[in-house]
């Protein structure tokens, strides 16, 4: 690993950028042709800091955790402009006239964006590229949409194929509209219809409608995405959902509830990848708005969540309730293996039986998998029966720094704590608990509950995956300086635990 200071606490399998500030994800798209995942974001490439001008940053993968820099992807005209957020879509029967049969039909590259002017207003427009995406023509007779506001953006098109157009959708960002166009050439839009529901917060932003398949069934549903920032329920920044259908006119939810995408401070602008060969595929933003231009990283700030695949399944909210829900599972190659691991298929902890994996020439990349049942079902409410995941650093001028989660069975909830005592970030907003009740993933044969846990953690940021993804969470962390993290333990709090592990998992990984 990189040992200079600014980097040991840089992602390894996250995307950063080699120097400068990131935040939406853009344009991602799959080249069909290349078996190239490609990533556009926002980006300031003169600091650390979101400021004016903003491009498009731009980078490829093949296979979505080691990535490849490229030169800036799209430009502003002048230094008080930005190039803000958009989509990209393969245009492949040429619907727009751009292209000859010179481009690949895989390759036929259109992205759609808002352009910030210097007097704040924003229109969306659009631009092709003839190399498959890492230059772009900006279209001669752009804007294509332009409603003479300051808060309009964030267009994300896709090709309809049920009612043959292409989809924008695009937000009326304080008017808490996400408006609905088509299109047959991706120049000429027409309005269809708005769509408005669940918080609201300051604003609406980074919208996105994709269609998603039920598990274990050939039917699929459309789910909208909608980020808020500022309010979300913990804080700043977080992205809400709905699930219902579409017909190419109207989003119809299928009921009123906002469903949250990720329960962590760190998930936001989320977008799924175009021309993924099956099911849905998407990533985020890995920062939240209320201190994502002040963590304690320098050359650069944030990175991308990991890319996840998405599915729907019906999962227990409660005993007697199940409802449609997102499943998220992390994209993680082959590449990525274990330096050293412990695994075990049944272990009864106990307050002197832990289990403790320690790195040496730690890389800060770990991951660790439970599996747990329950050994009763009743507990009187004073009880405390918990277990922890302790992901901690290198003893450091006597001092450990230390991330959590845990699980408490006398509420059946998770708990998630990133309270370290920085000397270089102290910040009233970087919330450092936060918990989700859970349902048992399933009942054993004795009737006992069973729950699951899947966490990957890499250097400053840790995703968390409740009962095989249908909650998951992420967050940021940020251990003082110099120090990362170099082991994981699983302790009990009390001699009898109640736990019995079917399965462990702790590993230390490298890429
Ligand atoms: O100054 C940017 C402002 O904080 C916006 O709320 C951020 O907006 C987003 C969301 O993060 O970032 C983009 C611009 O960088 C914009 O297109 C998108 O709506």
């Amino acid at each position: 690993m990189g040992n200079e200071e600014s980097e040991y606490n840089r992602p390894l399998i996250h995307y950063t950028p080699e120097y400068g500030w990131l935040n939406d994800p853009n344009g991602l798209f799959f080249d069909k042709k290349e078996k190239l995942w490609h990533i556009y974001f926002q980006y300031n490439p003169n600091g650390s800091v979101w400021g004016l001008p903003l491009y498009w940053g731009h980078a490829t993968s093949k296979d979505l955790v080691n990535w490849k820099h490229h030169d800036l992807a799209i430009s502003p005209e002048k230094d008080d402009e930005g190039i803000f957020s958009g989509s990209i879509v393969i245009d492949h029967i040429n619907t727009s006239g751009f292209f000859d049969d010179s481009i690949d039909p895989d390759q036929r590259v259109v992205a759609i964006y808002t352009n910030h002017d210097s007097n704040e207003k924003q229109t969306q427009e659009i631009a092709y590229s003839l190399d498959a995406g890492y230059t772009f023509t900006k279209y001669k007779a752009n804007p294509v949409i332009d409603l003479n506001l300051t808060q309009f953006r964030d267009p994300k098109v896709f090709w309809h194929k049920q009612s043959n157009q292409w989809i924008m959708i695009v937000v009326k960002s304080q008017d808490f509209k996400i408006q609905i166009y088509g299109s047959t050439n991706l120049k000429d839009w027409k309005f269809h219809s708005n769509f408005s529901s669940g918080f609201y917060g300051f604003q609406y932003e980074c919208p996105g409608l994709f269609e998603v398949p039920i598990e274990n069934s050939t039917k699929s549903k459309w789910v909208m995405v909608l980020a808020i920032n500022p309010g979300s329920p913990i804080g700043g920044s977080f992205n809400q959902y709905f699930i219902g259908d579409f017909d190419g006119y109207n989003f119809a939810p299928d009921d009123t509830q906002s469903r949250i995408m990720d329960i962590g401070k760190d998930f936001y602008a989320f977008q799924n990848f175009s021309d993924v060969e099956e099911g849905a595929i998407g990533l985020a933003w890995a920062s939240n708005w209320q201190y994502g231009n002040l963590v304690p990283t320098t050359e650069r700030r944030s990175s991308m969540s990991l890319a996840r695949r998405y599915t729907l399944k019906e999962i227990n909210i409660n005993p007697e309730t199940k409802i449609l829900s997102l499943i998220q599972r992390p994209i993680i190659p082959d590449s990525i293996t274990a330096v050293n691991s412990i695994v075990k298929t049944s272990f009864h902890p106990t307050i002197n039986n832990i289990l403790s994996l320690v790195a040496q020439d730690s890389t800060g990349l770990f991951d660790f998998k439970l599996r747990f049942k329950i050994k009763e079902k009743r507990f009187s409410n004073q009880e405390k029966i918990t277990f922890d995941i302790l992901v901690q650093s290198q003893v450091q001028d006597n001092e450990i720094d230390t991330v959590k989660v845990g699980f408490d069975a006398v509420i059946s909830s998770y708990y998630f704590n990133r309270a370290i005592k920085n000397k270089n970030f102290e910040n009233e907003f970087f919330t450092d608990k936060l918990s989700t009740y859970m349902e048992p993933l399933s009942y054993d044969d004795n009737n006992l509950p069973v729950f699951e846990l899947y966490g990957i953690v890499d250097r400053n940021i840790i995703e968390l995956y409740f009962n095989d993804g249908a909650v998951a969470m992420t967050n940021t962390f940020f251990m003082n300086e110099g120090r990362y993290p170099h082991s994981i333990k699983l302790v009990v709090n009390n001699e009898d635990s109640k736990f019995e592990f079917e399965q462990v998992s702790l590993r230390h990984l490298t890429n």
